[in-house]
């Protein structure tokens, strides 16, 4: 079974005010995190869905790309293109840029609940839904093209609509910590110097 990598980093970061993918963690852009992440798994290909404006930015990288025509339209629009553009893969491993502890044993352990009962693995973490580290299956795409149609644009809509596995993680699991604003980056910038 083909499962496919897929690094979102095509957002307009407005809260954040500046292209928040390419803040320096540990000395390497935020989004690589999530990349190396995915690497790990030996997931094929491994893809980042981006935008034209940012899309120089990725050059070096040796990835698949999709550069959406239409920017900034959200994940479930970036989820439909990709399983569109993509064909040949049955599951996508979806995991947002702005993720700065992702890490390779969470998506290991994530794979182990692939099976075909669902169309989409959904971690949960203190009742919190974390569609945007979680595992989609190409049977969720006609649901997601209708609900584009009606322009439901949220990932919570399409699992309400799918087979979804919830898999639970402990509240303490740093994980899913995710970065909107600049006080949630200087918040984890702190938080990593008190550790060295
Ligand atoms: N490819 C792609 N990724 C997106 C899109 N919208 C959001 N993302 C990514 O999804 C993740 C979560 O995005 P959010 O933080 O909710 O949204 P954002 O647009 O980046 O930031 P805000 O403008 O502050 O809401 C980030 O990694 C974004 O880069 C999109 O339209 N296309």
């Amino acid at each position: 079974m083909k499962i496919a990598g897929v690094v979102l980093a095509g957002g307009q970061s407005s809260r954040y005010g500046q292209p928040k993918m390419f803040e320096l963690f540990a000395g390497q852009p935020l989004y690589k995190n999530s990349l190396i992440a995915l690497q790990h798994s030996r997931l094929e290909p491994l893809i980042i869905a981006t935008n034209a404006s940012l899309q120089k930015k990725f050059a070096e990288e040796h990835t698949q790309m999709i550069i959406e025509k239409q920017p900034h339209q959200g994940p479930l629009s970036a989820l439909q293109n990709i399983m569109t553009n993509f064909p040949d893969n049955e599951w996508f491993f979806v995991v947002a840029s702005d993720m700065p502890y992702m890490n390779a044993d969470f998506v290991q352990t994530m794979l182990t609940y692939i099976d075909d009962r669902y169309d989409a693995i959904v971690p949960k973490q203190d009742s919190r839904l974390q569609p945007l580290a979680a595992l989609y299956r190409r049977t969720a795409l006609p649901i997601a093209n209708l609900l584009i149609q009606q322009n439901k644009r949220s990932m919570k809509a399409l699992l309400d609509q799918v087979r979804v596995c919830y898999v639970e993680f402990e509240e303490e699991n740093s994980t899913f910590i995710n970065i909107n604003t600049q006080l949630d980056w200087a918040q984890t910038v702190k938080k990593e110097s008190n550790y060295e």
